[in-house]
């Protein structure tokens, strides 16, 4: 997967990530008035409305991107109804052929690791029966529980060809608190980007490793250093946009060949028919104006890299 990845950043010269975490409040009354029109405001309408909202800007974008990130809590909010619009999204985005990272965040002692890489990422065993619960094809990771949280996800990816984002440096304000800790000298976030890379070593693709690691693109400096503790990592860099986040800070995430990193934005792209700059397009037109804030962030993040 992580060289279906790489590819289709070459292919659509765009190292960019749609995030897909619908919120209602970002979802145009029109659309919400006909979820709840057909299902109540009940969780189930807001289910629909937030399938609705995620298919136009699924369509929308789908021929500029390489891969989107669905942000599960946005979904579990809505209890099991919105668990099938999570389900129902990643599938009509593999659909589309878009590499579809599911933002799940997990990591646990080994054996309930081993259960949630087999959820997401793998296949689970029913009497003669197997089934790919909910199949993505990366998964985040949170790393701070040691190895053995992580070497059940590594498994799976070895087996089923998937790939994992391992949290790094997070993009939040707090992320510093215990991530820049020092620890004989060093800050904590460059002891896990060393272990990202060693354990992301015996699991090449053909140019990249298929374990990558998050760091926020709120800490270009940061993201420097680390992008040369962890070469053959693909880093996948949210905090574009709605966090601050801009293409000139985050050339140094990626490597000379251009390659190497994966920037991801959401409210920015999802909730841009609320911005100024794409008001003309209206909330009708909420996909269009989707369409335009992803060409505008490709432009930028090109341009930033061409300059340097
Ligand atoms: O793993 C992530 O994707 C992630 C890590 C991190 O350090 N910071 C971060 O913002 N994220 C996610 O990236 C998305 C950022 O959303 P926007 O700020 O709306 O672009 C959300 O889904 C976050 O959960």
């Amino acid at each position: 997967m992580i060289n279906k990845l790489v590819n289709k950043i070459k292919q659509t010269g765009a190292p960019i990530v749609v995030g897909l975490d619908p919120m209602l409040n970002y979802i145009p009354e029109h659309v919400q008035k006909k979820a709840f029109a057909e299902y109540g405001e009940t969780l189930e309408g807001a289910a629909e409305a937030i399938w609705q909202f995620n298919k136009e800007i699924v369509d929308k974008t789908c021929d500029l991107i390489p891969a989107v990130k669905p942000q599960i809590a946005m979904y579990e909010q809505f209890g099991i109804p919105g668990l099938m619009a999570f389900k129902k999204t990643v599938d009509y985005c593999r659909e589309k052929d878009l590499v579809v990272i599911g933002d799940i965040k997990r990591g646990d002692i080994g054996s309930t690791s081993a259960a949630y890489a087999v959820g997401h990422l793998g296949k689970v065993q029913v009497g003669s029966k197997t089934y790919a619960p909910f199949d993505e094809d990366f998964a985040t990771v949170n790393p701070y529980l040691g190895s053995d949280g992580v070497n059940p996800f590594t498994e799976v990816c070895r087996q089923e060809k998937k790939g994992l984002f391992i949290l790094v440096k997070t993009s939040n304000p707090s992320s510093g608190e215990f991530q820049d800790q020092l620890i004989d000298g060093r800050p904590l976030y460059e002891l896990v980007g060393e272990k990202v890379a060693a354990w992301g070593a015996d699991c090449m693709g053909d140019e990249y490793s298929y374990i990558g690691a998050v760091v926020g693109a709120t800490y270009p400096e940061m993201g420097k250093v680390l992008r040369r503790i962890m070469p053959k990592a693909y880093i996948l860099v949210p905090g574009y946009g709605a966090q601050g986040g801009q293409g000139k800070d985050l050339v140094h995430f990626f490597n000379e060949d251009g390659l190497g990193a994966i920037v991801n934005s959401s409210r920015g792209i999802i909730a841009a028919y609320k911005q100024d700059a794409y008001a003309q397009f209206g909330p009708e037109n909420f996909g269009d104006a989707s369409r335009a804030a992803v060409k505008a962030m490709i432009d930028d993040i090109g341009g930033a890299l061409a300059d340097r």
